[in-house]
């Protein structure tokens, strides 16, 4: 019997490192294939046309004697992931790149050429998420729908992340470290030597911005400045801003923006792309930035059959803004084509083009939806 081929995405991390070291002993026929998604000497970042990340991974997958590769996919983000996250931030909304880097690179674009190229029977990630057919897919059933489950590290899980993908992409994948706690996997990349990787910090945020580089620096160098005004609620100005992707819902406004102070800081609260104003409330706990119900649109749900919002009974289904949130319970309700979320709990900045994913009391993630509007705050 042919022994199943699986391309695993070297990163130059830990957890795909010890992802492909699992894969190789449980005797798989392991390739390590690296992806350049963004282009550091093109933006002037790096003189180097190979990254620390690529030699890292190269060398994890000597180590473990396995064949490397790198595809290159750096137009395919800059369309499918950049832009659209660019085009986003100029609306004042915040979007999550990771998961549209997840839809459209890892699982699509990667899933592709690891099958086209590499032949691949399945495609591993380092994503901290389990699937009904096993960590290493050693329970499938083709004529069964695969069902995606938390991570059993709930400080790694991943899953928020993966709320978009579709069952054929679920069908293909494999998540080696999906069972395993990070503080398992850091002492794994020790004991098998692999102590470059395991001494790298944690990857935080976008992978397009580089570690030294701020965010707003950052989004300064592709994002005409365009000036506004910060107002309060009753439409009193106490400042002015350079463009509005400057702002995100929640956070504190830095003081060189403001003509007023305040002992307890201004909040952004709104951010309204129309006028260009953002609007501010005093207080990081004004009830302004707790939202008691907003709308979504339609989920894209990881199962293909019944819609899972009908089959669950409501107590059960639970929803998280963000990845690092735990998941509270809400109540959905259908508004023609989107939804409209009351969670039980307030939710503090929640922000347009944010995504609401929903679980189950099981851990199961169900798919998400993109938010549209704030409906209600408190
Ligand atoms: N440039 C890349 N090339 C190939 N695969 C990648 C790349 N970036 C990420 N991946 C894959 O996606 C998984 C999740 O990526 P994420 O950016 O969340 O990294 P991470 O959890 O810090 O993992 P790692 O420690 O492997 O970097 C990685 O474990 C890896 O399998």
């Amino acid at each position: 019997m042919k022994i199943p081929r699986v391309v695993i995405g070297m990163s130059g991390g830990v957890d795909s490192a010890v992802s492909a070291f699992l894969l190789k002993r449980r005797g798989f026929d392991v390739i390590g294939v690296h992806m350049v998604n963004w282009d550091s000497q093109e933006e002037g970042t790096s003189n180097c046309p190979r990254s620390k990340d690529e030699s890292d991974a190269r060398n994890v997958c000597d180590k473990l004697n396995i064949p490397f590769h790198t595809v290159n996919f750096v137009k395919e983000y800059w369309n499918d992931v950049f832009l659209r996250f660019l085009e986003n931030y100029k609306m004042g909304r915040t979007v999550v790149p990771d998961i549209d880097c997840n839809h459209f690179i890892k699982f699509s674009a990667f899933h592709k050429v690891a099958q086209e190229r590499f032949d691949a029977d399945f495609i591993a990630t380092g994503h901290y998420a389990t699937t009904s057919f096993g960590d290493f897919q050693q329970s499938r059933n083709a004529s069964e729908e695969i069902r995606l489950f938390s991570g059993r590290d709930p400080l790694k899980d991943q899953t928020f992340f993966l709320c978009t993908v579709t069952q054929e992409q679920l069908k293909r994948a494999m998540f080696p470290l999906g069972s395993l706690q990070k503080t398992e996997v850091k002492r794994i990349a020790e004991q098998e030597g692999f102590h470059e990787v395991a001494k790298k910090p944690e990857s935080m945020g976008i992978c397009f911005v580089g570690k030294k580089k701020r965010f707003s620096e950052f989004l300064d160098e592709y994002i005409e400045p365009k000036s506004g005004k910060i107002v309060l609620k009753n439409g009193k100005k106490i400042g002015n801003h350079h463009g509005i992707h400057q702002f995100t819902i929640g956070k504190r406004i830095n003081g060189t923006y403001l003509e007023e102070r305040s002992h307890f800081g201004f909040f952004v609260s709104e951010i309204n792309s129309e006028t260009g104003d953002i609007v501010a409330c005093e207080g990081s706990h004004h009830p302004n930035l707790y939202a008691t119900r907003f709308l979504i649109n339609r989920p894209s749900w990881i199962s293909n059959s019944d819609d899972p919002l009908k089959s669950h009974p409501p107590s059960e289904i639970l929803c998280r803004i963000q990845r690092t949130h735990p998941p509270v319970s809400c109540l959905v309700e259908y508004s023609d084509e989107n939804l409209s979320v009351i969670p039980r709990i307030p939710l503090r900045a929640t922000a347009p083009g944010q995504m609401c994913v929903f679980y189950t009391t099981k851990n199961e993630c169900l798919g998400g939806g993109e938010i549209l509007r704030i409906l209600d705050t408190l």
